[in-house]
């Protein structure tokens, strides 16, 4: 049965309040504790997750969960409802104090979802850095002021001011970007971006700071899902690099490949990674 307007809704103001309130006990975590680098990750990946999971059982206990931090239950793939979470996204960038490319994920897959949009139509992704939400509706402070989404509008960034820059700006990987993008990137015409995080590469595009995110070599279901559902819901295309549907709640959680970018770009994209890999 196709889900009503007021269950998405409800479905969607939850999803954003786990985002904002995972993101907020990461700060507090990374503002108290005393570990630092990998066990300051893991302090945070385990503590958001058991958070994240035990609202989620009190909120919607009949629904399935996939989670980064959780071990898998096929139960999942015969379920009509499945958050998808990563509690922690860019873990190596939240535990270095400063940064703000990290993000929390909480994307509900619904099996009656729309296909052309993964069946993610709930989707949320927090930067809790930058102390803001991104939903299927826009965004909001972590304080709830709504913040607009226009290119030119989004001050406090996390790419360095590129008003010279010409051509697409390509956002990917600092520590694992395709092995193919330098050529890609040649290609367009354009320059690439390091940013940690799919979800905060992604909110880059959807704020409008790069206009496509590519990846390649290795990635999982919860590391894209609510990123490319908030950017589909935007207007943003978001598939593999062979230009085909990104699919969830497949029995294979290993996801390894996206493209998420201005709708304009994407054959273009599409068509350059074919030739460079
Ligand atoms: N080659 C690879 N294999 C597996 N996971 C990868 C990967 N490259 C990136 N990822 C995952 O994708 C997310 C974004 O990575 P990056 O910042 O390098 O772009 C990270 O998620 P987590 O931080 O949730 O583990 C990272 O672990
Ligand atoms: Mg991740």
């Amino acid at each position: 049965m196709t889900p009503s307007d007021a269950d998405l809704a409800a479905d969607q103001l939850l999803a954003e309040t786990l985002a904002v309130e995972a993101g907020e006990l990461l700060l507090q975590i990374r503002d108290s504790e005393k570990a630092t680098g990998r066990s300051l990750g893991d302090i945070g990946d385990r503590r958001s997750n058991e958070f994240l999971l035990a609202r989620l059982a009190e909120e919607r206990p009949g629904d399935a969960v996939l989670s980064e931090e959780s071990p898998d239950v096929s139960a999942r793939e015969t379920a009509s409802r499945v958050w998808i979470i990563d509690p922690v996204d860019g873990t190596r960038e939240f535990s270095m104090r400063g940064r703000g490319d990290w993000a929390v994920h909480v994307a509900l897959w619904l099996r009656d979802g729309t296909p052309e949009r993964s069946r993610l139509d709930v989707s949320a992704v927090s930067l809790p850095g930058l102390g803001l939400v991104i939903g299927t509706g826009g965004a909001r402070t972590f304080a709830g002021e709504p913040v607009p989404l226009e290119p030119g509008e989004t001050a406090g960034g996390l790419l360095d001011p590129l008003d010279d820059v010409a051509g697409p700006r390509i956002v990917a990987s600092g520590s694992r970007p395709p092995r193919f993008l330098a050529g890609v990137v040649a290609s367009l015409g354009g320059t690439q971006h390091a940013v940690g995080s799919a979800g905060a590469k992604a909110m880059c595009v959807v704020r409008g700071e790069a206009d496509a995110y590519i990846h390649a070599g290795g990635q999982f279901q919860w590391d894209s899902a609510a990123p490319a559902g908030v950017a589909m819901a935007h207007g943003f295309a978001a598939c593999r690099i062979d230009g085909t549907p990104l699919e969830y709640n497949v029995a294979d959680t290993y996801l390894p490949d996206l493209i998420i970018c201005r709708p304009e770009l994407r054959d273009e994209i599409v068509d350059a990674i074919a030739a460079h890999r």
